[in-house]
């Protein structure tokens, strides 16, 4: 058994006690005052009145409460959910923007990832890979790992210990890659069945493996199809990329005789209402209509997409398609780990193509922060520097404009205090 921290606490709850915001829609941020009890990550009770303590404290007489209070300018939020990340990327952030996508991959990433082969290197890393997206405030992610399995599995355990919510994928890919980075067909489909038993010994309710073909450019239709039957078999989520910039489109037609993207993946059955594909700028209205029907999310990653300057995904035309859209840092391809940042970088992305396309709107603080938190009931203390000034709604505009991991000072998961920084008292 591989514990986190929130699994050793039981019968200790946390009453908050000043504004949150958290968003139901993506039209408007809710923003409430009062008290939040939470229990074993749960929220209990959410009342208006301070004197409701007394309530809670006798519906459930059990439990030692710790009392925290917010001050003026703070606020309780949802924690944010990375949806595309690849944690052994980190030491690369911010090089070779120079290149685009496949020569990128070739010259900085794939060198990158192949140090993986050492277990050492996974750990030293990846420890410091949770710390940060913990301090940036996102108690959930969805991590790519390596084709390596231990050091992949090093990743899990290093999320299961931190205490945060993740998806781990090990990532396959058997074709058209360096030579000291790649796996056989038989190998990749092996070590994932053993990557998702090793995961699920961890026994980590907030830890779960996911399949993660790396793209259609390094995985051939075997495969893609073989790990389309692990992912039913086990019920499980499906990661990968696709329609990202134009010479990958261009080459993925070529390696699979003409047909599209999507159907490249329909047709290995990778296509699943757990499937969260990343990027889809080039998608066109046919294979939108596909995934919709498919019920996959399309997973933004505005910083990537500029920095790689692979295009700009119009999310407005995903919207119309009624696709459901999330948001991802994709670090390395984007530099910042940071939902902020990604925040803020989808809001500038959606500004740049409303001017040669004005019927569509940007989109608006209140859409991505639904974005990046979507409602889940995960508890994340923000502030920003309180200026008397401002009325809750402009704190937290400000904080999504402006505020960084400083501004973070504190981040519950599943009820854990997993970022320190606020006082509590009994
Ligand atoms: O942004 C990206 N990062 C990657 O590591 C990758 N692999 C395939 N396609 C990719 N795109
Ligand atoms: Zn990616």
């Amino acid at each position: 058994m591989f514990s986190s921290k929130a699994e050793q606490l039981p019968g200790k709850g946390l009453i908050f006690i000043g504004t949150y915001a958290h968003s139901l829609e993506p039209v408007q941020i809710t923003i409430e005052k009062g008290i939040l009890a939470v229990l074993n990550g749960v929220i209990v009770a959410a009342e208006k009145s301070p004197g409701d303590i007394a309530c809670i404290k006798q519906k459930f007489p059990e439990v030692e409460w710790e009392k925290v209070e917010l001050q003026s300018g703070q606020f309780l939020c949802p924690g944010f959910i990375d949806l595309h990340v690849h944690a052994p990327q980190f030491p690369n952030a911010g090089l070779g923007y120079d290149m685009p996508l496949l020569e990128w991959l070739q010259k900085y990433t794939y060198p990158c990832e192949q140090k993986y082969s050492d277990v050492n290197h996974a750990k030293y890393v990846y420890k410091s890979v949770v710390e940060k997206m913990l301090s940036c405030g996102t108690t959930t992610a969805c991590y790519f790992g390596t084709i390596h399995r231990e050091s992949t599995l090093e990743l899990a355990k290093a999320v299961a210990l931190a205490g945060q919510r993740a998806f781990i994928g090990k990532v396959n890919m058997n074709f058209g890659c360096p030579e000291n980075y790649s796996e056989s067909l038989e190998e990749s489909l092996e070590e994932t069945k053993k990557f998702i038993d090793g995961v699920l010994e961890l026994k980590n309710s907030l830890v779960k493996p996911i399949i993660t073909p790396r793209f259609a450019v390094t995985c051939d239709s075997k495969l893609m199809t073989g790990l389309s039957k692990l992912a039913e078999a086990n019920s499980l989520h499906i990661q990968t990329h696709i329609s990202e910039n134009t010479s990958e489109v261009e080459f993925v037609k070529e390696l699979f005789h003409g047909k599209n993207y999507t159907d490249v993946y329909d047709q290995a059955g990778l296509l699943t209402n757990r499937t969260l594909l990343a990027h889809g700028i080039y998608l066109s209205d046919s294979e939108l209509e596909l995934i919709r029907e498919r019920g996959c999310t399309v997973v933004h990653c505005p910083n990537s997409n500029v920095s790689l300057k692979s295009g700009i995904c119009k999310v407005r035309r995903l919207q119309k398609h009624t696709v459901n859209v999330g948001l991802g840092t994709d670090v390395s391809g984007g530099y910042s780990a940071s939902m902020l940042n990604c925040m803020r970088s989808a809001i500038d992305a959606s500004i740049v193509t409303f001017f040669p396309d004005s019927e569509s709107s940007p989109l608006t603080y209140n859409e991505v922060f639904y974005m990046a938190t979507s409602g889940a009931a995960k508890e994340e203390i923000s502030s920003f520097n309180a200026n008397d000034s401002l009325t809750d709604s402009e704190i937290i505009q400000k904080f999504i404009y402006t505020g960084d991991d400083r501004n973070i000072i504190a981040v519950y998961v599943d009820g854990v205090q997993v970022k320190t920084g606020l006082k509590s008292s009994q």
